[in-house]
């Protein structure tokens, strides 16, 4: 699946003549959102129409309605799927997002070019995804670092230990996220975070993403120390934002900042 992701990725580059124009945003910070969350464990809360494994996840979808349900409810962050093709997803939906909410909006799209970052930085995100794997791990740290040059941070996903391995022995970004989902089988294992926690650098903030549905799940990731969660499905699938994150969070209060 992934392989067939980038081919696309490949062509939409070379398309990707004309860059948006810049927008004017303020920033927010993912690394300090994820630092100092609202519950036990933060939240960054995925706007996403359709998936590969799924199909559509929600008919009814009004990305900005969602983006800022999902702020209401104590999101500590957003993601933002912007890959058309396969995700049902749009860098506009980003765009009119980050003019609506105060967190810190996510691009989570497949970005192998330094063009892609360059739009990513236009459409006024605070952050965007890096997938180890997608890219030789020497070029990806080429993309890191441009990134940040440019004010954008990174979340830079792994989806087995060896990608780990084979990550940190080039260099430690200060976000990591182990995905717990299998892109041959689509199949979802809390387990992937489990096996690879104790390998995560001290510094670096850890996020756990795909397949979190429940207040167990939260406490299991939470457990071996992850920072973070990404959830996408079992928040789009809820009645409201703000209903499926108190769910999510089995009711747990958002921590007074006093
Ligand atoms: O979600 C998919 O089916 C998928 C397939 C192929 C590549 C990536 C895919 N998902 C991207 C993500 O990582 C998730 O959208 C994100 O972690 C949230 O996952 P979930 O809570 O399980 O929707």
């Amino acid at each position: 699946m992934l392989e067939k992701i980038l081919e696309t990725k490949r062509q939409e580059i070379v398309q990707l003549t004309t860059l948006p124009e810049q927008i004017n945003v303020r920033h927010f910070s993912l690394f300090e959102a994820l630092s100092h969350p609202n519950r036990s464990v933060g939240l960054i809360a995925e706007v996403k129409k359709a998936s590969p494994s799924k199909g559509i996840i929600r008919e009814d979808f009004e990305p900005v309605t969602i983006a800022t349900g999902y702020e209401k409810g104590g999101a500590d962050a957003i993601s933002v799927l912007t890959d058309v093709s396969y995700f049902q997803g749009h860098r506009d939906y980003l765009t009119a997002i980050k003019q609506e909410v105060s967190i810190p909006v996510m691009r989570k799209d497949f970005i192998i070019d330094k063009k892609q970052i360059d739009e990513t930085k236009r459409i006024g995100a605070d952050a965007m995804l890096l997938i180890v794997g997608t890219v030789p791990v020497e070029d990806l740290k080429q993309l890191y670092d441009y990134a940040y040059s440019i004010g954008l941070e990174c979340l830079v996903e792994v989806h087995a230990k060896e990608e780990l391995v084979e990550l940190l022995a080039c260099f430690t970004p200060k976000i990591i996220g182990v995905n717990n989902r299998n892109l041959k089988t689509f199949e979802t294992s809390l387990s992937q975070t489990e096996e690879m926690a104790s390998l995560i650098p001290e510094g670096s903030l850890f996020v756990s993403e795909s397949g979190i549905f429940h207040r167990e799940d939260i406490e299991r990731v939470g457990k071996v120390g992850a920072s973070g969660i990404l959830v996408g499905e079992s928040l789009m699938r809820a009645e409201s934002p703000e209903v499926g994150i108190a769910a999510l969070f089995g009711g747990e209060a958002i921590a007074s900042s006093s």
